[in-house]
């Protein structure tokens, strides 16, 4: 008989939880166990059918882990409350999948410790192929010394992190330096890599990367059509976490399984 999986949606009530209780809801073998919210909101106490297309769905919208058990976390939520998510998951020996953004040095720190004790995949963009243009900006570092690089990131007006998770990795993929310096507002640098932040309607992501070298240009546009990329990509990372020995892992360990 096939195990199911017993997983906790954090951030359910958000842009991003929403989509992925419905992705969840796809899947057979798996069981969602709660929903984890902010303590101000309004769906606090309703069940998940609040939240998503199937009004079935009877598991709680609650504002913390207290009492919870589940094989694995999935968290797209925000940096106030990614330390408790990470620390639940710690001390309940509970996979954790995370696509929260705007984390900060010691947050990444902290999902560096967790490693040692749970399986961890954190990832800015859940797309498979964000990540395989992430290596393939690598290669272009490594074989391309005189090369200069631009980064405009686009996204809805709601996003409240800039630049995206997704434009510092790309950033981090080409430079040698890991310090994102701001500029101003929509602008930052990081190393020599100028990244531009543009906030508009409803965009789901948009990542492009102007590549200058001497005799020739490249420019790679990566456009997310919607939030369901990242959704159903969250979800076949947890499927794939909760077999894996405990660590920090990243989704190039999910394209080279
Ligand atoms: N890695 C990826 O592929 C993607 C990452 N993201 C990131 O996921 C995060 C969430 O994005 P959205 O859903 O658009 O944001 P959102 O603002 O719509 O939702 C955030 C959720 O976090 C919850 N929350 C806020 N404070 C909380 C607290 N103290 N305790 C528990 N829950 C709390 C809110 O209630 C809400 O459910 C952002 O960091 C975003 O950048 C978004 C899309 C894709
Ligand atoms: O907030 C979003 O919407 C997104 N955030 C991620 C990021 O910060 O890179 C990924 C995706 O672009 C959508």
């Amino acid at each position: 008989m096939t195990e199911v999986l017993r997983v906790i949606v954090s951030g359910v009530t958000g842009r991003m939880g929403r989509r992925l209780v419905n992705a969840l809801q796809k899947q057979a073998t798996i069981h969602i166990v709660a929903g984890i919210t902010s303590p101000e909101n309004t769906f606090l106490g309703k069940p998940l059918s609040a939240v998503s297309h199937n009004a079935s769905h009877q598991a709680p919208i609650l504002s913390n882990f207290s009492g919870l058990q589940a094989d694995v976390v999935i968290d797209f939520s925000q940096s106030k409350c990614f330390d408790q998510v990470v620390d639940y998951c710690v001390m309940n020996e509970v996979a954790l999948v995370s696509g929260t953004t705007g984390l900060s040095q010691s947050q990444f720190d902290r999902i560096s410790q967790a490693g040692h004790f749970i399986p961890v995949l954190w990832a800015a963009n859940f797309s498979i192929n964000i990540q395989i243009i992430k290596n393939l900006l690598q290669v272009f570092k490594q074989k391309n010394h005189n090369g200069e690089y631009r980064i405009t990131e686009t996204h809805h007006q709601h996003k409240q992190d800039a630049p995206s998770g997704t434009a510092i990795a790309l950033a981090q993929s080409l430079s040698d330096s890991q310090h994102l310096m701001v500029v101003d507002h929509n602008r930052f640098t990081l190393g020599t890599i100028e990244i531009t932040s543009v906030r508009e309607a409803e965009v789901p992501g948009t990542h492009q990367i102007y590549c200058d070298f001497p005799n020739e240009t490249i420019t790679i546009e990566h456009v997310s059509k919607n939030g369901d990329l990242f959704a159903e990509g969250a979800v076949s990372a947890a499927k794939w976490l909760v077999q894996q020995d405990n660590g920090l892992y990243d989704l190039n360990a999910i394209i080279l399984a």
